[in-house]
């Protein structure tokens, strides 16, 4: 059984009957119509409130970065979760500009992070080499999700109306890959990129990788959560979790990259009736990124060529959202107007 409800459709019609009626030709705010349609039906109100997002930072390390897979040192992780809590990194800039409540999780770092105000939720310190063992147990599996469940419900109470998932993670393109693989069903050549900035060498290898460990577990019958165990992290798994539970209480999740996309995936296989509470942000430039939002049957609002992670392209597509929701809510109608609709 599942906890997750479906989106409001009587919200919905009502939603999109409005926008027929507000002073301008049909159709000519083309996305931001739909997407304000598309969270008064996420929000069960013909008129949408606005936004108060808040966002959830999610940092793992990778066993598999001892195959050589990323641009960037492991100790990257650790160090770049301390910059997110002092304020300068990309995400600390963006939650600010955009009023967004920030917590950054250690899900899985392999560094010690001690007197860093983060959530000390550490589940292992890394995960296993998903090119020759599984990523972790199906108890650090359960655990993970419980981590991203934790912070969905910590977010949700202190107000937030829209849910973010940054991961941050040297290596978690490798383990993204694959699961998106195994789960879209496309070619590992079609999604395998580049992340951080691998040399053509290093993506040779990337994919030789990600056909390794997909092999490993070629198998027919694996479930979500054992995906996840096999191939998964833990930043991954606690977004996964994060995002079930945000859906499971109501609220609209804002997806991010590469890496959120994967657990978004891994989230559908656990429960497919999260799927409709997802909204994509943006498209990034990692390859495989757009064939992993179809799969999930969304489209991207704005491509702006980023590849950072850390919820930046979700942080970034924040004003489109309460955009789309004031122009819902503000905008005359025809008849409040005095203005004459299309046929007279
Ligand atoms: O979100 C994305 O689309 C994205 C694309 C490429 C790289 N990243 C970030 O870069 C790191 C992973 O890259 P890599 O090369 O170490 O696998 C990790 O911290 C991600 O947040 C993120
Ligand atoms: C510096 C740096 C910052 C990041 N933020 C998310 N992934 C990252 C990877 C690197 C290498």
């Amino acid at each position: 059984m599942s906890r997750i409800s479906p989106p409001d459709l009587s919200a919905l019609a009502a939603a999109q009957a409005r926008q027929q009626q507000l002073t301008k030709p049909a159709g000519s705010l083309g996305q931001l119509e739909s997407l304000a349609c598309r969270l008064a039906a996420l929000q069960g109100r013909e008129v949408p409130l606005p936004l108060s997002p808040a966002i959830s930072v999610f940092a793992g390390d990778h066993g598999v970065c001892a195959e050589g897979v990323s641009a960037y040192p492991q100790e990257v992780t650790g160090a770049m979760v301390a910059n997110f809590v002092h304020g300068g990194a990309a995400i600390s800039v963006l939650a600010r500009v955009n009023q967004a409540r920030l917590e950054v999780v250690d899900a899985g770092v392999a560094a010690k992070l001690d007197g860093l105000p983060v959530v000390h939720a550490k589940v292992r310190a890394g995960s296993g080499n998903i090119r020759r063992e599984a990523a972790m147990s199906a108890d650090e599996v359960q655990q993970a999700l419980e981590v991203g469940r934790n912070a969905a419900q910590r977010a949700i109470a202190s107000g937030a109306t829209l849910l973010i998932a940054g991961d941050m993670g040297i290596g978690n393109t490798t383990p993204s890959a694959a699961l998106i693989c195994r789960l879209s069903g496309h070619s590992v050549d079609s999604i395998v990129g580049r992340g951080t900035g691998v040399d053509d060498a290093g993506l040779a290898l990337k994919r030789q990788v990600v056909a390794d460990a997909l092999a490993r577990v070629a198998t027919a019958g694996l479930d979500g959560r054992a995906l996840l165990a096999e191939l998964g992290g833990l930043e991954i798994a606690a977004i996964a979790g994060f995002y079930l539970e945000g859906a499971a209480q109501g609220v609209p999740l804002l997806l991010d990259g590469f890496i959120s996309t994967a657990a978004a995936l891994a989230a559908q296989e656990i429960d497919p009736a999260v799927t409709p509470w997802f909204i994509a942000s943006h498209c990034s430039q990692e390859t495989g990124h757009q064939l992993a939002l179809a799969a999930l049957g969304l489209t991207p609002l704005v491509d702006f060529g980023l590849r950072l992670g850390e919820g930046s392209g979700a942080a970034l597509a924040i004003p489109l959202l309460q955009q789309a929701i004031a122009l819902h809510a503000g905008m005359a109608t025809f008849a409040e107007a005095g203005v004459a609709g299309k046929n007279g």
